[in-house]
């Protein structure tokens, strides 16, 4: 559905987006993590039409990102989205609605219907009088008047405290089990682990791990094992009146369990200890500057 190749973008000789290169299917959940000023932005814009590109391409469905049909297929919602704060939620929305020329029986259904699925009161209240959380609501409501297929959002629950953000990423959800696509940026992994099918790790305008949770999680982020023995085995600690092993696979362990019987003693305790997606995005971003 969306194909970037080759992806670069300099400003004023500054690379902010180097070499970048991915695939997402239809209906999928995009994920492109990294620090501040990593590049999802200028990515994600590029992938919006929003910005050129210094070189390499970027289309969606077939369309080069930018050209007027490949727009209306696209809700996008910006980092930081400059709202009237004059207006009403509704009057806004139906003003956006207009712009893409959706009949105004039809805006009236969409606009309630997504306003009800976010939860959004006080929908008649002039917009600068909503809280942060109720204006992020509008603006995703807004990268849907169109009813597009393709919705790229820039850190869609970033600084929303933790309920509005969960209704956030579960509607976010809902929308690509509708079947439409999702490329979100985010730094905090949370949300990407609990939504992503897959997802590309960025730093310094380089894209530095790539591939599923999981598989990121098999490459980058070995489980370790701590051996518990009640006799000593070679390179073990005396600890507590037991004798303790850190090894990095099964394999080590077996070979622990062999040389504990071996020596007329046993395994006590393993240890199992997994790192967090947050422990191994800093690994990754660690070697990367390494
Ligand atoms: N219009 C611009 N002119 C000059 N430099 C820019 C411009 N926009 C972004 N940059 C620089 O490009 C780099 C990437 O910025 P970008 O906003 O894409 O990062 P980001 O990963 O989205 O960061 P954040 O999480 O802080 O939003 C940064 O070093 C930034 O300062």
């Amino acid at each position: 559905m969306i194909e970037v190749e080759n992806l670069r973008k300099e400003y004023s000789g500054f690379v902010a987006v180097e070499n970048s290169t991915f695939e997402i299917d239809a209906g999928e959940v995009f994920g492109i993590v990294g620090p501040n000023g990593a590049g999802k932005t200028t990515t994600l814009k590029m992938l919006a039409g929003l910005i050129e590109p210094t070189a390499g391409t970027a289309t969606v469905a077939g369309v080069q990102a930018g050209e007027t049909e490949m727009r209306g297929n696209l809700g996008f919602l910006p980092e930081e989205s400059p709202l009237y704060e004059d207006m009403t939620a509704i009057s806004y929305l139906r003003f956006f609605a207009d712009l893409y020329d959706v009949p105004r029986d039809v805006a009236t259904e969409r606009i309630t219907e997504t306003l009800d699925r976010l939860d959004l009161e006080h929908r008649n209240r002039a917009i600068g009088d909503m809280s942060k959380g109720m204006k992020r609501k509008v603006a995703i409501a807004r990268a849907l008047v169109n009813d597009p297929d393709v919705l790229i959002f820039d850190e869609p629950a970033s600084g929303l405290d933790p309920l509005t953000t969960n209704y956030i990423i579960e509607f976010t959800r809902e929308l690509s089990e509708e079947g439409r696509t999702v490329v979100f940026s985010a730094h905090n992994l949370f949300h990407v682990e609990s939504i992503c099918d897959r997802l590309v790790v960025m730093n310094r305008g380089k894209i530095i791990a790539r591939g599923t949770i999981e598989g990121i999680r098999e490459r980058h982020g070995k489980s370790s094992y701590t051996v518990y023995t009640d006799v000593e085995v070679p390179d073990s600690l005396q600890k507590n009146g037991r004798f303790v092993r850190e090894v990095e696979d099964m394999e080590a362990v077996e070979a622990i369990r062999e040389r504990a019987i071996a020596a007329g003693g046993s395994v006590v305790d393993i240890q199992t200890e997994t790192p967090s997606l947050e422990d191994i995005f800093l690994d990754i971003a660690g070697e990367a500057e390494a």
